[in-house]
């Protein structure tokens, strides 16, 4: 029981609210999510942190009339909470669900749909432009994270709104975090706005500089107390902004209701782009995640008195592929080799945490930035060391034609370490990894490897290590890496691996899928061929060619969509050929696909053993 929580239904019911209630309402809402995300799993850091900035968005917006823009979106619960859906909360992230992220067709309050960062301010703009020429009256806020603004896309639409000249609102939501620290220049100076630094130092230079000029020093030094506001015009706060052509307000205690009340009650009636800089506590009023933002940014279920896992690790847990990434790249430099690791702010999910602690050198963290840490990367390529760009999947992405243009067209031998690649269930549609067989495979001189298990994937990455003859891509799934203990060849270009021989059908499956495939097989009385690929690009042609001449039926098992990928590049080959094989391939449908458990969707999506068991039985009657 909420005292004034459970009252408030709609934005509407919080503008009633005095002082005391929208206090005790922050409260309530803190224990709300704790309470709901300890059970459920999901973002908790960074909407403990927007209680209070989400609430006075409301009080003074009048949503869905006024638009509100999250950037990223996964700090959006508050916001879902306010619009209607507390109850639904429940149910966020899992199969049919409330979405871990805004989705307009959640809710007409959701009025742009987010997942990847650095998209809101563009929106904004949008939004505003497509106002004025409908002549609409509305107000337009993107809400932005400090670690949302590292990205280029963030500085192209700031650089652009300023131009544009439109009213609108961009919210800097400064908590110094990505979802480890936050990075880079911006983060800097957005570091001496906070604590003053830059005109602290400014003055105390200018003062110790003539002073040290004899005789007229003393008498100069008070010349330059009265050219002190000078020097603060030109180092007050958020002078950046200004100077681009914003109005900039700020910085604001982010967890002050009323402050922020009468702070956004003064942008919505300044004229032009309005920016305002508010400071916020990741984790705020849940004492773990304070200290912790960074394990609690995206949690599982956890035991609030403690902050433990639900679910503890069990002693004899796999390494993830990342972790194992981690790993190899720290025996590389121990033995010797010339590489960096790079990452675009995701060095805990990458699972280069350790390497970036041991070797801070050879470690690179971008910031939100895959295209750049894309061409960075090709920089380095050609200057003798060798680069693992860990990327999840989607995010990717956003760098195709970096990769495309600066790396592939150069056959710059970056390594692309491409982790949460086939579906990663909870963060749903925008997340899923399912794309990336179809951009890279249709770019020449890339080569694409798939790993079925810890052991090839050391192997692999040990092979890319040493290739030199263009860039290679690694994609593996999200979680443990399973090991398979099969007495397995090594790995040699283009080449795929026989892991059982039968007569009756083939599966040609490609990393994840050799799991299924061989859980499948032992399900079945049939004599199964299971090859796993090891290589998507360039597929193993002579293997095709063995498989045609010796079997009837061949089922290609990848998770990736089945436009472009694996098994289509497959299928034109044996179509080209002419041969006398019946190919069916498994893979995702052509649609985006939404939140819920991996194992939910594999299994609606029919990528299980059990489907490919079905498969066998079927045709081999
Ligand atoms: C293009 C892209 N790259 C990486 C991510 C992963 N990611 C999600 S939230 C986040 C940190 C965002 O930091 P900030 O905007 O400051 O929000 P905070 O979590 O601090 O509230 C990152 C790196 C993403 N969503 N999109
Ligand atoms: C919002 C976002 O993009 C990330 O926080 C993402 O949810 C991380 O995913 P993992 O939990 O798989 O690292
Ligand atoms: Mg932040």
């Amino acid at each position: 029981m909420f005292k004034v929580l459970d009252k408030i239904h709609s934005p509407e019911d919080l503008k009633s609210l005095d002082r005391d209630d929208l206090n005790r309402l922050s409260h309530e809402i803190r224990k709300y999510l704790v309470d709901v995300i300890s059970v459920t799993g999901g973002h908790l850091s960074s909407n403990l942190g927007v209680v209070e900035l989400t609430i006075a968005l409301h009080y003074v917006f009048n949503s869905p009339v006024d638009k509100l823009i999250w950037d990223v979106g996964h700090q959006s619960y508050v916001h879902k909470i306010l619009t209607g859906r507390k109850e639904a909360l429940k149910t966020v992230r899992q199969y049919q669900g409330l979405s871990g992220f805004p989705k307009r067709l959640e809710s007409e309050h959701d009025c742009f749909d987010v997942g990847h960062s650095s998209t809101s301010i563009s929106a904004a703009i949008g939004y505003a432009v497509a106002r004025d020429m409908n002549k609409d009256d509305y107000s337009v806020v993107a809400i932005i994270g400090d670690g949302a603004l590292t990205a280029g896309m963030a500085f192209e639409a700031l650089n652009n709104g300023a131009q544009m000249k439109k009213n609108f609102i961009v919210i800097l939501n400064d908590n110094q975090m990505s979802i480890g620290k936050n990075v880079g220049g911006m983060a800097e100076y957005l570091d001496t706005i906070r604590t003053g630094h830059v005109y602290k130092e400014i003055k105390h230079d200018v003062h110790k500089v003539f002073d040290r000029i004899p005789v007229v020093g003393k008498m100069l030094t008070k010349g330059v107390r009265e050219i002190k506001d000078a020097f603060k015009q030109v180092f007050i706060p958020g002078m950046f902004f200004e100077e681009m052509g914003y109005t900039y307000l700020g910085p604001i205690d982010g967890h002050a209701v009323p402050q922020i009340i009468k702070v956004l009650n003064q942008a919505r009636r300044i004229e032009g782009p309005v920016l305002i800089h508010v400071n916020t506590i990741k984790g705020k009023g849940y004492h773990h995640a304070e200290i912790n933002p960074s394990k609690f940014h995206g949690t599982k279920p956890f035991i609030t008195t403690n902050g433990e896992a639900l679910v503890k690790k069990a002693a004899n847990t796999k390494k993830t592929y990342g972790e194992l990434m981690g790993d190899q790249l720290i025996q590389y430099i121990e033995d010797g080799h010339k590489i960096a690791g790079i990452t675009a702010a995701m060095p805990d999910g990458t699972g280069m945490t350790r390497f970036m602690k041991k070797y801070p050198k050879a470690f690179f963290d971008v910031g939100i930035a895959e295209q750049h840490a894309v061409t960075f990367a090709a920089g380095l390529g050609l200057s003798g060391i060798k680069p693992f760009v860990a990327i999840y999947s989607t995010f990717l992405q956003r760098a195709y034609d970096q990769v495309l243009h600066d790396v592939c067209i150069q056959k710059i031998p970056v390594v692309f370490m491409l982790d949460r690649a086939g579906l990663v269930g909870e963060d749903g549609e925008t997340h899923q990894g399912v794309f990336d067989l179809s951009y890279l495979n249709h770019m020449p001189n890339m080569t694409v490897m798939a790993p079925m298990d810890s052991e090839t994937f050391k192997d692999m990455m040990a092979f890319a290590l040493t290739y030199m003859d263009g860039p290679i891509a690694i994609r593996y799934p999200k979680g443990e890496a399973p090991f398979f203990g099969y007495d397995k060849s090594p790995i040699v270009y283009g080449k795929s691996e026989v892991l059982e021989t039968g007569q009756d059908i083939a599966i040609l499956a490609v990393g994840s899928m050799v799991d299924e495939a061989l859980k499948a097989s032992a399900m079945v009385k049939s004599s199964v061929t299971i090859v796993d690929a090891r290589f998507v690009k360039p597929i193993d042609y002579d293997q095709i060619d063995r498989l045609a001449a010796t079997h009837k039926y061949l089922l290609i098992a990848e998770e990736n969509t089945m436009i472009g990928g694996y098994g289509s590049e497959v299928l034109r080959y044996v179509h080209q050929k002419g041969y006398d094989i019946k190919v069916e391939i498994m893979g995702i449908k052509d649609d985006f696909i939404e939140h819920g458990s991996r194992n939910k969707l594999m299994e609606i999506l029919g990528l299980t053993a059990n489907h490919i068991a079905a498969y066998i039985e079927r045709y081999n009657r």
